[in-house]
Order: structure tokens, then sequence, then C-alpha cells
């Protein structure tokens, strides 16, 4: 579905990436590991269309990407991914309205209560219902990253980039909110690529797991060579989305209630119908 060939990527006499070529398939959840600054960042702007490639194709769906970011892909940052100044509701609502009046970014009328129930089912899956008029500074830092998230899925976008997105949380509310992007992988259409240092997410949530490296990295090479593709890893047993692993069923779940506590009981491995 994402087809990059032979992608190059040059910042003045620097070279940040070299020779890339990979294949992403539909509804893959590729997560991207790698050392500081060696290119990942850039690759996930390639992928969004904030920067071009030097070099070399990327394909999307069968057709050059387009040149600049659009409504099929979908982007989440470590922070500032939200806007301040508007609540919950006006965050998550803001896409519809762009896509609605590119200028006034409003809408009116009956398309606009219809988008309002679409925010507010958002916001409820994410696990944010009864925050729809607060403020992203009166959030922890785990419910802004799920308003992220909500403000991105909105559009529904074929592609979710996500550049370290729980990399600030720590690791209770980061375990919690694995579980909702596991859920929202497996019952969206999404394919997802997704920046992480953290090699457990990488696998955790992982069915393919792509390192990029410098082959060469003596500090007088540094800019004379990118970093390519060294490592890529598929997950096994594989993982696909929308189903459960029978012969593993604790990988992949327990799939419990979004925004449950951490100390809730988890459903019994027999696989309790609620
Ligand atoms: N707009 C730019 N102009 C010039 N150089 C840039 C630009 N963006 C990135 N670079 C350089 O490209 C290299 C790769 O940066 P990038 O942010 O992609 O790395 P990264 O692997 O994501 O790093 P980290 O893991 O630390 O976030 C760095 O040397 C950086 O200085």
């Amino acid at each position: 579905m994402i087809v990059v060939n032979n992608v190059w990527k040059e910042y003045g006499d620097q070279i940040v990436l070299e020779r890339v070529s990979l294949t992403i398939e539909d509804r893959a959840f590729v997560a991207l590991v790698g050392p500081s600054g060696c290119g990942k960042t850039t690759f996930l702007k390639l992928l969004l269309g904030e920067e071009r490639a030097t070099q070399g194709t990327i394909v999307l769906d069968g057709k050059p990407l387009a040149p600049e970011p659009g409504p099929d892909r979908g982007v989440v940052f470590q922070r500032y991914s939200v806007f301040p100044h508007l609540t919950v509701l006006g965050n998550v609502l803001l896409g519809k309205e762009f896509e609605a009046s590119r200028f006034r970014a409003r809408l009116v009328g009956a398309a606009r209560r219809d988008a309002i129930e679409e925010a507010r089912g958002l916001i409820a899956e994410v696990g944010l219902a009864g925050s729809e008029d607060k403020y992203p500074a009166q959030l922890s830092g785990g419910m802004q990253q799920r308003l992220a998230l909500a403000q991105a899925l909105i559009m529904q976008p074929r592609v979710l980039l996500l550049d370290e997105p729980f990399g600030a949380l720590d690791p209770g509310i980061r375990a919690e909110i694995h579980v909702l992007m596991k859920r929202l992988w497996n019952e969206t259409n999404l394919t997802v690529v997704m920046v992480t240092h953290d090699m457990r997410e990488a696998f955790t949530l992982g069915t393919r797991v792509i390192a990029f490296e410098r082959p060469r990295n003596r500090p007088d090479e540094r800019e004379r060579y990118g970093a390519s593709l060294s490592r890529d890893i598929d997950i096994w047993p594989p993982r696909r989305a929308g189903v459960l692993d029978p012969d593993s069923p604790d990988r992949d779940g327990p799939i419990h209630e979004v925004g449950a506590s951490r100390d809730d009981p988890a459903p019994s491995p027999q696989g309790d119908p609620a």
C-alpha cells in the first residue's frame, strides 16, 4: 500500500537517509526504531508530505504521494499535537471545520450537529467522555495524547503517523494507552507507522519492527553517509489487525474498557463474553 523506493533525503551537504526502500502492507503497524538523530522523524515527515525526498519515490495506494499533508494521513507527535486555546470538543472538530470551510474553519446547521455527534462519539471512544469542554492544560499528559489520537482519527485517515506519541508518559499510563492504541488499530481501517525509542513498545504494538541505522558512523563520516534500513523484523506469531491470536491470547489482550482504571481486574483469560 505504501511503496518507498530508493529514497534519499539530504539537507544541504548532510545526507540523512539513503537507499531507503520498503513496502508497507495495508493495515500493518510498523514500529520504527533506531539511534537518536538517524532520521526517523525525517522519514515520517516524508510520509506525511511535510518534506520532499531528494531522490526516490513514495507511492501511496498506487499514486505518488501528494506533496503536502492531506486528510488521508493523520499525525500525532510526542507533544503539541493539540491546540491549547481550543476545548477538547473544539480540537476534535477542527479537521471537519477546515474540511467544510478552509478559510473560516466553521461548520453550520445540520452538518455542524452531525460533526459534533461524531466528535463526541470519538471522544468517548478514547476515554474522554465528560471532558468535552475542558482545555488541554486541564488534562493530564495521557489524556492529551488520547485527545491527539481522536483529533487525528476524526478525518478517518488511511495512514496514521505517530512520532513517539507515548514517549513522555509514565509507564502505567503508557500501558493504558497501548490498550487503546491496539483497539483503535484493530477496529479502524488504519495503517500505522510509529517512531519509538522503546523496544518493548515496538514489540507490544507492531506487526513489524524496522530499524534505521547509519552504516558508517565515525564523526567525520556522519554527514556523508545517511541511515538506511538495517533490520526488518516481522513479529512472530504474526499479529493481524482485527484478529486476536488464538494460540497466544494474552499477547494481544485482554482488551478491556478504555479509560478503565489500571487497578480494575482484567477479564478472565478464558474469554469472558463481557
Ligand atoms: N529541517 C532540517 N534542516 C536541516 N537538518 C535537519 C532538518 N531536520 C532534521 N535535520 C537533521 O537530520 C538528522 C536526522 O534528524 P531526525 O529528527 O529525523 O532524527 P531522529 O532519528 O528522529 O532523532 P531522535 O530519535 O533524536 O528524535 C539530524 O542530524 C537533524 O539535525
